[in-house]
């Protein structure tokens, strides 16, 4: 569903991504982890759009986006979430999902309009809120929602516009244990029908969630494996798990 081919990426003089491939299978979730600096947002950026690559491809369900603006990829069924809040915190829990709906299908003209009084798009945002976990919370401005269930809205948004592929950029991040294992639950609902690409510093969730981890060090992939296997990989250990972990 996602493949990356040779993936490279200089900001002057300091190459932040090196020769970069991996790929995702349907049902899969492969995670990337990675210290600091890595270069595990520039590679987010790349997928997404709002970087370009210097050079190598990125496909998604088979189609070459790489020349594709962020937008077209949404179209194209590319479906993400965001490390910083992406969300519209004077609207409803469900006028924020409505809205996604509706910017996926081009439904109405008019925006910003009350995406929330058209029933197709009320429909489909209230069984992407059920799926998640936040049926109950609809009628809610956002601004009301806890930080988990803000998560869980964000979810809600990329799932709105039915992506072939989730890239997921440290959904876990400032969660507390209860939130981290809810939402861990949930992804693991999902991936059958979302394949994924998360990017992630919870090691719990990597380990749990993960079919495959790619460790990136210096915009370079240093090792690759299940989960167990990256856990055992000298290579890892030393870049990134440190010899404790
Ligand atoms: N627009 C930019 N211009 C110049 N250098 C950049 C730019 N964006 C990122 N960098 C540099 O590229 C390297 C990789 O950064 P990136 O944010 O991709 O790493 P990261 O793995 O996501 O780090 P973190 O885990 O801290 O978010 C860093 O050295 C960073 O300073």
């Amino acid at each position: 569903m996602l493949a990356i081919e040779h993936l490279y990426k200089s900001f002057g003089a300091l190459q932040v991504s090196k020769d970069i491939s991996l790929s995702v299978a349907t049902g899969q979730c492969h995670a990337v982890i990675g210290p600091n600096g890595a270069g595990k947002t520039t590679l987010i950026h790349q997928i997404s759009g709002v970087l370009r690559q210097d050079s190598g491809r990125v496909l998604l369900g088979g189609q070459d986006v790489s020349h594709l603006s962020v937008w077209e990829r949404v179209q194209a069924g590319l479906g993400r979430t965001f490390q910083i809040t992406s969300v519209l915190p004077s609207f409803s829990v469900l006028e924020n999902v409505a809205t996604a709906v509706q910017a996926k299908t081009g439904s109405s003209l008019k925006f910003f309009a009350r995406a929330a009084d058209e029933a197709a798009l009320n429909e489909k945002a209230q069984a992407t809120l059920s799926r998640v976990g936040l049926g109950d919370r609809i009628d809610r401005p956002a601004a009301d929602l806890s930080h988990g269930e803000l998560r869980l809205l964000e979810i809600a948004i990329a799932l709105a516009g039915s992506p072939k592929f989730l890239l997921l950029d440290e959904p876990m991040a400032g969660l507390g244990k209860t939130e981290s294992a809810a939402l861990i639950d949930l992804l693991n609902d999902l991936r059958s029908d979302f394949p994924m690409l998360l990017v992630e510093h919870d090691m719990d969730a990597v380990f749990q969630l993960a079919d495959e981890v790619s460790v990136l060090v210096e915009g370079e992939i240093v090792a690759r494996g299940t989960p167990s296997e990256v856990r055992e990989n000298p290579q890892a250990r030393a870049a990134y798990l440190g010899d404790g972990a």
